[in-house]
């Protein structure tokens, strides 16, 4: 083996970037023919991995796309929206990995995070499945820090509270929100040099500016994001719930292999989900309904010992303003879960708080994991 032609669309956008990246540290590139797409520069030079298909082909054609074993695609749902139905329908029998959320829920879809839900990737992979979908990033974070105690069945429910950062927007969303904090701190230069300065004249110009930023200062988010927060992610499902909301039990579930379409009850999960000025991390507050009281340490231990890319933060002020903060974790394949402790409710009441870089497990190396799984499958 080890020529499996692969194609890879939306490879220089910030998702499709990271995964060449960590697809590159980890030498999959070793393993495939890669053959790289394009939605804007068909004919042009394909990047560096390329090994024998220098030239990038066009990522809307099919008899190109055809040609390819195994797709990734970090392109976006209109463009799955636009390609794969046409592609399937044409006879393409090949493995496609997506990033993009249009294909999560379809019944023939499995949602892949392999340290999680193995058991559910190899069952739908011996039954032939051939589209694997990277979840939402919100989710997959969460469970990649707390996904121990749903394996060993202990959550009654969960409610669960989001920070998320810019990145989860896109490119475009992180530049406007770096350009809102300096506009911001330009306001308000030269009372901030003069240590005598009052604060709430510094505070009441920052509020004025904020509210006057102009249509296209918030261009992306719609309102000013820098030094505040919008507590709406994604769209409005007209039942007073977001989309991003909804993806949280849906997709929870899902990927756990249960609830609709399992056959077995749907553990509840809900919560709000929250824009933040971060840059590319996602935070949660997670509180727990267990099936029973099980002593701290038992909790922690099972979380540490899931995988290795957890970590759990001693709940201590020190620990936790070192170690669980966006600024700790980006970059960084570590999930780390803290301030981990039983709630007044009772003694089955338990609180978490947890962090992904979104870009990472949230995103990017779900897909570039199971592309490897697809490879050692065939071998
Ligand atoms: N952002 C996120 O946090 C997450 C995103 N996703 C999914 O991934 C999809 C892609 O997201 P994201 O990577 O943020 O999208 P980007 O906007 O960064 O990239 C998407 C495509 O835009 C085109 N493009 C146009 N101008 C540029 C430019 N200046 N630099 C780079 N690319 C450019 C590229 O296509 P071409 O080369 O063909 O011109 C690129 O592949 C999302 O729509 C979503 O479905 C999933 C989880 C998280
Ligand atoms: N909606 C997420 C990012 C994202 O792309 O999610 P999804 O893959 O579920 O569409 C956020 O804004 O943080």
């Amino acid at each position: 083996m080890g020529s499996k032609l692969t194609g890879l669309v939306g490879w220089r956008g910030m998702v499709g970037s990271v995964l060449m990246q960590r697809m590159t540290e980890e030498r999959d590139f070793d393993l495939i023919e890669p053959l790289f797409f394009s939605t804007s520069d068909a004919g042009g030079k394909a990047p560096a991995p390329a090994k024998n298909e220098t030239t990038l082909q066009s990522a809307f054609d099919l008899a190109a796309l055809k040609r390819c074993e195994i797709i990734i695609t970090t392109q976006g749902g209109d463009y799955t929206d636009a390609v794969y139905a046409k592609l399937r329908a044409a006879g393409w029998s090949g493995h496609w990995i997506d990033a993009a959320s249009s294909l999560r829920m379809q019944k023939h879809a499995v949602i892949v995070l392999d340290p999680v839900n193995m058991p559910v990737i190899g069952k739908a992979l011996a039954s032939g499945g051939k589209d694997w979908i990277g979840g939402n990033c919100t989710v997959s974070c969460m469970l990649m820090g707390v996904g121990a105690l749903y394996k060993a069945g202990l959550v009654e429910w969960m409610n669960s509270q989001t920070y998320q950062a810019a990145s989860g927007g896109g490119a475009q969303h992180m530049r406007e929100l770096l350009t809102q904090y300096g506009t911001l701190n330009a306001e308000v230069k030269t009372l901030l040099d003069d240590p005598g300065s009052a604060i709430l004249e510094i505070d009441r110009k920052v509020s004025a500016r904020q509210r006057a930023l102009s249509s296209a200062e918030t261009a992306h988010f719609g309102v000013p994001l820098g030094g505040s927060l919008i507590p709406w992610i994604d769209k409005d499902l007209g039942n007073g719930m977001s989309r991003e909301e909804y993806k949280g039990m849906a997709e929870t579930n899902k990927i756990l292999g249960q609830g609709e379409g399992f056959g077995t009850p749907a553990v509840p999960v809900d919560g709000f989900c929250v824009r933040v000025g971060a840059m590319r991390c996602h935070s949660q507050a997670l509180s727990f309904k267990l099936k029973k009281d099980l002593p701290i340490a038992d909790i922690e231990a099972m979380i540490a010992a899931d995988h290795p890319w957890t970590k759990v933060i001693p709940n201590t002020r020190e620990a936790t303003i070192e170690a669980l903060t966006p600024v700790a974790v980006s970059g960084t394949m570590t999930i780390p879960v803290g301030r981990i402790r039983k709630l007044a409710m009772g003694p089955e009441y338990v609180g978490a708080f947890t962090i992904g870089d979104q870009l990472l497990w949230g995103a990017a190396e779900p897909l570039r994991r199971m592309l490897r799984i697809l490879l050692d499958a065939a071998q």
